[in-house]
């Protein structure tokens, strides 16, 4: 059992909710870990040059794994995958993805996969993380992050998900923008028309701690 994360946008929650949710599988699985498959955009560590997501994913996980298996790539530049690994004179290649998923996958009970960006952010010049979704075969979680926009990127997302074939297992909403307006009407209309209630509702944190995150019992279900 795994999950593929995406998230109605870059920047919107994917990276705290991703952690979150590996903390709340692991009080059921022994082995929970994430995974970043793309990752553009490194920092400075003291093993060298590293990505926040794929730092963050291990830290959150209760397995250690060889870094080309939880984060295949991982581009220098922070911007659209397919144009990080221009950049880096690399082709992102869904066949070597899907090979060390499956490696992963052998190693752990449940794999929490991060997108990048959005669902439909490019990994090379024909291929976009709908496409390694659907090649990783997995449930989707939809992060929805709260701001005005939200709705229509979130039933978007949903549409692209299902037109793929793929489940949307569950979604999240997250409260990036203290002043939205309505959030709590913006999940209801959400609710209504996606079927189901958020897994979770995450709060705006001063300090974000993903294992404060409450989940709703059904969530995790694939
Ligand atoms: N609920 C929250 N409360 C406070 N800060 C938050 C919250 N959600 C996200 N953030 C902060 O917003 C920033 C973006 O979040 P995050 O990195 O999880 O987004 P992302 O969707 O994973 O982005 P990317 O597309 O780059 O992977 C981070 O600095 C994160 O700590
Ligand atoms: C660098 C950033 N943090 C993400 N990893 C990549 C976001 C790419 C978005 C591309 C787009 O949809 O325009
Ligand atoms: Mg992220």
């Amino acid at each position: 059992m795994s999950f593929f994360v995406t998230g109605t946008d870059t920047e919107v929650g994917k990276t705290l909710v991703s952690c979150a949710f590996v903390h709340h599988l692991r009080k059921t699985h022994a082995r929970v870990v994430g995974m970043k498959p793309v990752a553009a955009g490194t920092v400075d560590t003291p093993h060298g040059p590293d990505n926040e997501d794929a730092v963050a994913l291990r830290a959150a996980g209760s397995v250690a794994v060889p870094r080309e298996l939880d984060n295949p790539y991982c581009l220098p530049l922070p911007m659209s995958p397919h144009l990080a690994a221009r950049a880096a004179g690399q082709v992102i290649d869904l066949d070597l993805l899907a090979d060390r998923y499956r490696q992963l996958a052998a190693l752990a009970d449940v794999v929490v996969v991060e997108g990048a960006g959005g669902f439909h952010v490019p990994l090379n010049d024909t291929q976009t993380g709908a496409d390694l979704a659907q090649r990783l075969g997995l449930p989707v979680v939809m992060v929805v992050g709260l701001r005005l926009g939200c709705l229509n990127h979130a039933l978007l997302t949903a549409e692209a998900i299902r037109a793929r074939g793929l489940k949307l297992a569950g979604w999240v909403t997250n409260r990036i923008d203290p002043a939205m307006s309505a959030a709590d009407d913006n999940i209801a209309y959400l609710s209504d028309r996606l079927g189901a209630l958020p897994w979770a509702d995450v709060p705006r944190m001063n300090t974000p701690r993903p294992e404060q995150v409450v989940w709703r019992p059904e969530a995790g279900r694939a």
